[in-house]
């Protein structure tokens, strides 16, 4: 039997066979279901939350401060919310004008730095253009800072250290690991490189492995916004694994994908549908055709979104327990 096939048996997710992979015809990818990964993660959780509160202690709290009237953070922001009240982390939202001042929002930080009821913080991104946000992340305390963008928690998870490390990367990890796909030794290619999203899944992927730290041991390249167009092609026609995290519909189309290779999709972009005069989300690969060539596939929506909530929460969690410590 082959391995990808004994992992799919011992994680339970897939429910259809994975032996496709490995033949040389034409089918359609496996779609890796985000969400449905991501509400039996929440139902752990959720035990765990009740271990703690049964333990006398108080269940684990979340505040993220919001500034602007963004429409796409605000939807962001209630689906963290959401999932905290499904697995019992108490929550709360600040929201902040526009106009909030550098100043102000450090001294709110703060606040919460000092407010022995709060586990984790996170300042939702995007901030407005007079607010220097890695100095922000960087007045988060570590012990609190759940979303892992502050300099002090990169550091360390760069060195493998890390308790807290950013969700989005965690949650691409998650997907992968609890998929059974193979990253020893495999060329995976990351576009985009972001400090938040992009570097951090390149750091996660081409890492190694030791005890529980994580780590995936791929070859890995970064490609980015000067990689040229026949240089990113090549790069991915090699890659055993993509993960492209740039915010480009359609940047990733199937004549670039090496056939059976696994996609991880972090794009959002909020497009016009023609079809209704509304937007909808899509992420940066040209879903339809790329899973004929892949062998897994995340989609947008669903995909690794509902994941990156799930892990902000296991963060909270893990953050709960710092502090209490
Ligand atoms: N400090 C900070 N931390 C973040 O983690 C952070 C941030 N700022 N700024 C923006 C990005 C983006 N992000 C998403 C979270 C959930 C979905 C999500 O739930 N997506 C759903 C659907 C979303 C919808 O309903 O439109 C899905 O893909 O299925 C997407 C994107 C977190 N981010």
């Amino acid at each position: 039997m082959h391995r990808s096939n004994i992992l799919c048996r011992i994680t339970g997710v897939l429910k259809t066979s994975c032996s496709h992979r490995h033949q040389h015809t034409n089918t359609q990818a496996t779609i890796i279901d985000g969400k449905k990964i991501a509400n039996e993660i929440l139902k752990n959780l959720k035990a765990e939350v009740e271990d703690i509160v049964k333990a006398g202690k108080r269940a684990p709290c979340l505040t993220a401060i919001l500034v602007g009237d963004n429409a796409a953070s605000a939807t962001y922001v209630r689906n963290k919310m959401v999932a905290a009240k499904k697995v019992g982390i108490s929550s709360d939202t600040i929201r902040l004008p526009t106009e909030t001042s550098q100043d102000k929002l450090l001294e709110e930080v703060n606040k919460l730095n000092n407010d022995e009821k709060v586990d984790g913080i996170i300042v939702q991104l995007p901030l407005p253009k007079h607010i220097d946000e890695q100095k922000v992340f960087n007045s988060v305390l570590r012990t609190k800072d759940v979303d892992g963008f502050s300099a002090s928690n990169f550091g360390l998870f760069s060195l493998n250290m890390c308790a807290l490390a950013p969700a989005t990367p965690l949650a691409v990890h998650e997907l992968i690991l609890r998929t059974g796909i193979e990253t020893k030794g495999k060329n995976a290619v990351v576009c985009g490189r972001s400090k938040n999203v992009g570097l951090p899944i390149a750091m996660l992927l081409h890492s190694d492995t030791h005890g529980d730290i994580l780590g995936m041991d791929a070859t890995t390249t970064i490609c980015h916004r000067f990689t040229p167009p026949d240089q990113l092609t090549h790069y991915l026609q090699n890659a055993d694994i993509v993960v492209s995290a740039v915010g480009i519909p359609n940047l990733i189309q199937a004549h670039m994908v090496k056939k059976g290779a696994c996609i991880i999709d972090v794009g959002i972009s909020h497009v016009k549908d023609p079809s209704a005069n509304q937007f909808k989300l899509v992420g940066d690969v040209d879903f339809e055709n790329v899973s004929k060539v892949a062998s897994f596939i995340t989609p947008v929506p669903g995909g690794v979104g509902p994941m990156t909530v799930v892990m902000l929460m296991k963060n909270t969690i893990i953050a709960s327990r710092l502090n209490s410590s």
